[in-house]
């Protein structure tokens, strides 16, 4: 039984178009604790005729939130954001129970989340326009932006809250409605924030949360001509299938996919820095994060030292409950992720990988891994081409900048890099030569919401945070004023 102080926030009904609603048939799903393997509760298992009837509400919700003036709905925004961190350990709370990651981390994410909520209210009211010299004396070129009108958002189960606020912070402020799918695994932290938006005030159908069968749900979502956008967080396979589906309507997407984030040490880098920031990177949410390190790639003059001093940390960390102090590693978040993550020591081993820490399961059995590191790793392994999305750290050992930039850049990916050196020249160099969106040079951690997070390549399309996340849920109006 979860311990809240506020129980209205664990709610198992869906909230659409401001009611709160079981599926049509009364079908449900079961929510498990992966650090427990208790079911925490049931919630809808809504289709296709539940989620047109949220896209409907949200069409119905549109006109009046639109014209609502920037400052109106920036108070509704920043007043959520408020409520958020009021409810802040009721939260968390819930995030641990159904996420399993460490209740700090939790906290850590609750923040994060609301942070993205308490911008958007604030640069909703900067959606500024253009002038534009007229080619020709009797004209005028005027530019607006207008919302683009009802907005989809799916999202993933790593991040069960900062996922959903980053998408509708910007959806709202922008003046569009949304409703959102979150992952079957984390539904109660979406409900939650249902729960705090109607409280603070959010208007019926401007914010709906359905859960259910996600192929029926991201069915109707892509297919209906009332959604002009789409906004996923997920694996790159589902997103390449949404936008195949959203072909049909031509609607914009936003998609923020699968990553294989390289961290590169260079010979000249502050080691115990790199040390640090490795550790943040690869095992911040069990390794289970889109821009987690999924490859170290140490300069041979420094491995042997930078690998020791891995190791040493990698042994501090503390793998277990999340809601128990200490605890710096949970769960992962089901068999299938163990899974994976043993396909990728094992491989490892067979291609001539030497374990320097963990490597198995963890003694307390469940979904719980060992944090992993691996040294004399090469291109022929699928930790080299393959997004773990686990506590496994392979390193692998280079020479020269020319190397290990094609290295880095040798995958379809291209979300988020790291590396660590103290040369001014050779920052510039290697910022500008690594093809990613985006890039953290002497630090493992990049997210925050001012700053555009997203990916090149096949990590995806559109970016989220900032101004330009903004742009995202806008579109361009051009005025063109004749006979002057
Ligand atoms: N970029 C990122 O942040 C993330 C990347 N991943 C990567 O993906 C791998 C697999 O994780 P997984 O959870 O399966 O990720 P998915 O992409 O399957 O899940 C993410 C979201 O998409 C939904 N979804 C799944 N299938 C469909 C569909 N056919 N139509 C519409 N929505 C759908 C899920 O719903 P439901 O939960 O109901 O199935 C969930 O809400 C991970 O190992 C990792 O490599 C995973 C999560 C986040
Ligand atoms: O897509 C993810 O894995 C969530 C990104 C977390 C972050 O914002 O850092």
């Amino acid at each position: 039984m979860l311990m809240l102080k506020n129980s209205s926030l664990f709610r198992q009904q869906c909230y659409i178009n401001g009611i709160w609603s079981d599926a049509d048939g009364g079908e449900t799903i079961q929510v498990i604790n992966p650090a427990t393997q208790e079911v925490l509760g049931l919630v809808p298992k809504m289709g296709s005729a539940e989620a047109r009837q949220a896209i409907e509400g949200a069409d119905a919700a549109w006109k009046a939130w639109r014209n609502k003036s920037a400052k109106e709905r920036s108070n509704i925004l920043r007043r959520w954001f408020e409520l958020i961190i009021e409810n802040s350990d009721d939260l968390a709370r819930i995030m641990t129970a159904e996420q399993g990651k460490p209740l700090s981390e939790s906290k850590g994410e609750i923040a994060y989340g609301a942070s993205y909520l308490e911008w958007y209210a604030e640069e909703g009211k900067r959606v500024y326009g253009d002038t534009i010299p007229a080619p020709s004396r009797d004209k005028r070129i005027v530019v607006t932006k207008e919302p683009i009108g009802v907005c989809a958002a799916i999202t993933p189960w790593n991040f069960p809250s900062s996922m959903i606020t980053r998408k509708v912070g910007a959806a709202l402020a922008a003046g569009c409605p949304i409703v959102v799918k979150p992952a079957s695994q984390t539904p109660y932290s979406a409900l939650a924030l249902a729960v705090l938006s109607e409280e603070a005030g959010v208007p019926t159908g401007v914010f709906s949360v359905i859960t259910g069968s996600a192929s029926a749900i991201g069915g109707e979502m892509t297919s209906n001509d009332l959604v002009r956008k789409v906004s996923f967080t997920g694996s790159t396979e589902v997103g390449r299938l949404l936008m195949q589906q959203s072909a049909g309507t031509i609607k914009k997407v936003s998609m923020e996919l699968g990553g294989n984030a390289p961290f590169i040490v260079f010979e000249d880098a502050d080691l115990d820095a790199a040390v640090e920031g490795a550790m943040a990177s690869k095992y911040r949410n069990t390794g289970q994060t889109c821009v987690c390190t999924n490859r170290f790639y140490v300069h041979d003059r420094v491995y042997d030292e930078f690998c020791q001093k891995l190791v040493n940390a990698v042994g501090k960390l503390k793998v277990g409950n999340g809601f128990d102090d200490g605890v710096t590693q949970g769960p992962l978040i089901d068999q299938a992720a163990v899974n994976k993550v043993e396909e990728h020591v094992a491989d490892a081993l067979t291609k001539g990988g030497r374990i320097l820490a963990g490597g198995k399961p963890h003694a307390l059995g469940l979904s719980f891994f060992e944090p992993t590191v691996i040294a004399d790793a090469t291109a022929e392994m699928k930790v080299a081409y393959e997004e773990t999305f686990g506590p496994l750290a392979p390193v692998f050992r280079f020479h020269s900048d020319e190397e290990v930039i094609d290295q880095a850049n040798d995958t379809e990916f291209g979300l988020a890099a790291y590396f660590y050196s103290r040369d001014i020249g050779r920052v510039w160099r290697v910022s500008e030569a690594l093809e990613y969106g985006m890039v953290g040079i002497n630090t493992g951690i990049i997210s925050n919401e001012a700053a555009p997070f997203g990916g090149v390549k096949q990590s995806g399309l559109g970016r989220e945070g900032s101004h330009y996340g903004l742009d995202d849920y806008l579109v361009v109006k051009y005025l063109c004023m004749g006979g002057i």
